[in-house]
């Protein structure tokens, strides 16, 4: 079948970014963006785009109203294309059977049953979402169940491994294609279609073809395995605090083994966003239904170190503060999962932050990407955190900048490892912050030695540093050698 127009069912995260990159580097092929959501769309094609995202601007505005189309018509842009990706959200199901683990896939269902509706022409279904091993059979049942006469389906998977923050240079320049198809000769006609549409750009020795589990399970086994990197040098920072030893000189000493690699091992306040710990849960899920109880245990590991980061992060910051923070004023500087995106989904700030409003403190936030009104709904998560409507409004000030956000305040907590954040005048915050001024670096960005030159106390993640200590080790005095 050749390929001429594109449709994408969920202008998301990564149907926006994904499909405005095929239709710049494809402009012999017309790519349609829809979604159900009418302001995610108007957005799409206004001047403000819905997501922030390096670089994502320039690719659209050369190729919007060209050959990439946003649109609410999902019927008209299903029945005009080819080949259709489905690219819904697939959230952790907080409802019912497998509820807080088993991926929720009512969406892509839906749009399986719209696309077995409207259809008039054979189409290539591409499963572009993250979903449980096996869901491209059930896609596949569904549009054979209701299948018209003439009609012929395949179902891909097609797993995308972008991140946020780096989406355009990861779809550019992928490390990967992955494409998995049926094993008989419409399915690898239907995998050559894909292929070729990604070969407009990507060398072909990248383009991975497999049978469809592998490929479902493949998107899975990335994510857990990143997952798991970060647990476990996360649970290596628990261990440095209490010993002396520093978790960025055993991140440096075992990622110079090239078999282990130097990625990925950057220690934190605990992995967000919207995919790690979704996917995870997924894969246990799916562990425990093939009754691999085991196997389901060693992942759900991942994650409960990781709610025990973020839970030891805040204790911390509790701790030293003299066991209490009621009413202590604590600057929060980034509420984004991670630097370069304005996305909040999953991220540890929201849990630091809701622990310590659970203590009573008084946050001032700063961030420079997230909205306000994003924030306060995130935080509010939690309702019974507050004993009272306005309660939230009290305890939490949005903030224009860093220095606002630390100014009166008895502690700054850096959360995300924005780059403006390593390059604060750090004299002038602490000038005008209550004293002992505390710092919490959950990133390990800042120049601790300069903060405690300044009079900072210092405390970060996966490292014993006290003003005292590094004094003797910064300057040996008299008798200690
Ligand atoms: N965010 C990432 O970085 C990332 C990376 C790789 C894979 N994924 C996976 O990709 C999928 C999408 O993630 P996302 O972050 O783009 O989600 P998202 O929530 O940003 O976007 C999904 C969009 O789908 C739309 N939608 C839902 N049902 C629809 C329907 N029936 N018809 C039309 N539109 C519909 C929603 O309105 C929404 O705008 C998920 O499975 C996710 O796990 C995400
Ligand atoms: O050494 C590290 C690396 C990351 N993180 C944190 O881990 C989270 C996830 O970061 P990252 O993986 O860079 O961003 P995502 O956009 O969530 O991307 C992940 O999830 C996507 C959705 O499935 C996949 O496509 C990507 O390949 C995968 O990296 C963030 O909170 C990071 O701060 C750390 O704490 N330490």
């Amino acid at each position: 079948m050749s390929v001429k127009k594109i449709c994408c069912i969920g202008a998301g995260y990564v149907g926006g970014p994904t499909c405005s990159v095929i239709a710049y580097k494809c402009p012999e092929l017309q790519v349609t963006v829809v979604d159900v959501n009418p302001q995610r769309i108007a957005q799409w094609n206004s001047d403000e785009l819905p997501i922030f995202e390096p670089s994502l601007d320039e690719v659209v505005k050369s190729c919007r109203g060209r050959n990439l189309f946003f649109s609410t018509d999902v019927d008209q842009a299903i029945l005009e294309a080819e080949l259709i990706f489905i690219s819904v959200n697939t959230p952790t199901k907080n409802y019912g059977l497998g509820k807080g683990r088993a991926a929720d896939l009512k969406f892509v269902e839906s749009c399986a049953r719209r696309i077995a509706e409207i259809a008039k022409s054979s189409k290539i279904v591409v499963e572009k979402s993250t979903v449980p091993v096996k869901a491209a059979e059930s896609i596949t049942n569904i549009l054979k169940a209701n299948v018209k006469p003439g009609i012929k389906y395949q179902v891909l998977s097609n797993p995308e491994f972008l991140a946020e923050g780096t989406a355009i240079g990861d779809l550019l320049n992928p490390d990967r294609v992955l494409i998995g198809g049926e094993q008989t000769s419409e399915g690898q006609e239907a995998v050559s279609a894909l292929g070729w549409v990604y070969q407009h750009w990507v060398p072909r020795e990248k383009i991975i073809t497999m049978n469809t589990w592998s490929s479902e399970l493949s998107k899975l086994a990335a994510n857990a395995f990143l997952a798991q990197r970060i647990s476990s040098i996360n649970a290596m920072s628990a261990i440095c605090e209490v010993t002396g030893a520093d978790v960025s000189e055993v991140a440096h000493a075992i990622g110079t083994d090239s078999r282990i690699g130097n990625k990925f091992l950057k220690a934190s306040i605990g992995f967000g966003g919207s995919c790690f710990q979704k996917d995870v849960l997924n894969l246990v899920y799916l562990c425990e239904c093939l009754n691999l109880p085991e196997v389901a245990a060693y992942w759900q590991k991942v994650v409960d170190i990781n709610d025990y980061q973020r839970r030891r992060f805040s204790n911390q910051i509790i701790q030293r503060l003299f066991n209490t923070v009621t009413s202590k004023t604590i600057a929060i500087l980034g509420f984004a999962f991670k630097k370069d995106t304005g996305d909040t989904r999953e991220s540890s700030a929201i849990y630091i932050c809701q622990h310590l409003l659970e203590e009573g403190a008084h946050i001032n936030i700063y961030d420079p990407k997230v909205k306000k009104e994003q924030i306060l709904k995130d935080l509010s998560s939690r309702p019974e955190i507050f004993d009272s409507p306005d309660r939230l409004n009290e305890l939490v000030t949005i903030c224009p900048d860093a220095y606002t956000a630390a100014a009166d305040s008895h502690a700054l907590v850096i959360c995300t490892e924005w780059d403006e954040f390593a390059n604060l005048d750090y004299k002038k915050i602490y000038s005008h912050m209550l004293k002992p001024a505390f710092v919490f670096d959950g990133r390990l960005i800042l120049d601790h030695n300069s903060l405690l030159d300044l009079g900072f106390h210092v405390e970060v993640i996966g490292k014993r540093l006290t003003r005292d200590i590094s004094r003797v080790v910064r300057t040996p005095a008299a008798g200690s050698t």
